[in-house]
């Protein structure tokens, strides 16, 4: 079993839980904050990670505070901060995501393995502003309902490809806001190529294209900004290194 099939067979369980323990309000008190509006400000966005632990590596850094570090992505350049809510293979919560809300003005991606609409509702209501949708994650069906289910509450919609089918996949739905995760959920490798090559097979007049994961130095970020890439999703690295080091690399060639 690939880790993101165990990944979403733990969802599907957890959801039945939240089913059973709640019923989200379907209201926020945080301003939505659009990332698409983001580019008019800067045409290459970082979009900066708070990431304890993953899969891959297990824990990453589980010292740092969720609001201080993401109020010091946001001082480096950051456009947007992901906060990973997953419990179980990320340590994260979505009180990290409530939190870092309320203390920085950029949006908030919540980084999860979105399976049913109510995880959009509770996302909505704890004011992330960008929801994750992994094309691989989810049937076509599935994906379709919960992309315009986002888009009804006013979120914006980051869909996460793979390879060149879901890419086309993710390009019928008409999403301005494609990621491509570098990272091989098979094998955890990470390799920047994926990305070079999808970007061949994708109008860049209509697409944003971010490229995730695996983001370690100035030249892995050259690299897929000069093929066309209009940003990248960085976690690991500024969890681990000097964040405004780091950001200075990621945004100034
Ligand atoms: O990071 C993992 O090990 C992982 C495993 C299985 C599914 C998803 C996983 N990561 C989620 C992400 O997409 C990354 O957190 C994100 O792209 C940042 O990656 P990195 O900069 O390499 O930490």
């Amino acid at each position: 079993m690939s880790i993101l099939t165990e990944i979403i067979e733990t969802k599907k369980k957890e959801v039945i839980k939240l089913k059973a323990e709640m019923i989200p309000a379907k209201e926020r008190t945080a301003p939505l904050v659009s990332f698409i509006n983001q580019f008019e400000q800067q045409p290459f966005q970082v979009i900066a990670e708070f990431k304890r632990a993953s899969p891959s590596k297990g824990i990453i850094n589980d010292t740092l505070d969720p609001v201080m570090q993401a109020k010091q992505y946001e001082q480096f350049g950051a456009g947007m901060i992901s906060v990973l809510t997953d419990k179980d293979y990320f340590k994260g919560t979505m009180a990290d995501l409530i939190a870092v809300k309320q203390a920085v003005s950029i949006p908030v991606l919540n980084k999860e393995f979105i399976i049913d609409r109510i995880q959009l509702d509770i996302a909505y209501q704890s004011g992330a502003d960008v929801v994750l949708l992994i094309v691989s994650a989810l049937s076509e069906a599935d994906l379709i309902d919960l992309y315009h289910y986002a888009l009804s509450l006013g979120l914006e919609v980051l869909v996460e490809v793979h390879d060149k089918e879901e890419l086309a996949i993710a390009t019928s739905l008409g999403c301005p806001l494609i990621g491509v995760n570098n990272r091989n959920l098979n094998t955890f490798k990470t390799s920047i190529d994926q990305t070079l090559q999808l970007l061949d097979f994708v109008d860049l007049s209509t697409t944003k294209i971010i490229s995730e994961s695996g983001m370690k130095t100035q030249a892995d970020v050259l690299a897929v900004k000069q093929a066309g890439a209009s940003g990248i999703l960085v976690g690991e690295t500024l969890m681990t290194q000097d964040p405004k080091r780091m950001m200075g690399d990621f945004l100034h060639d």
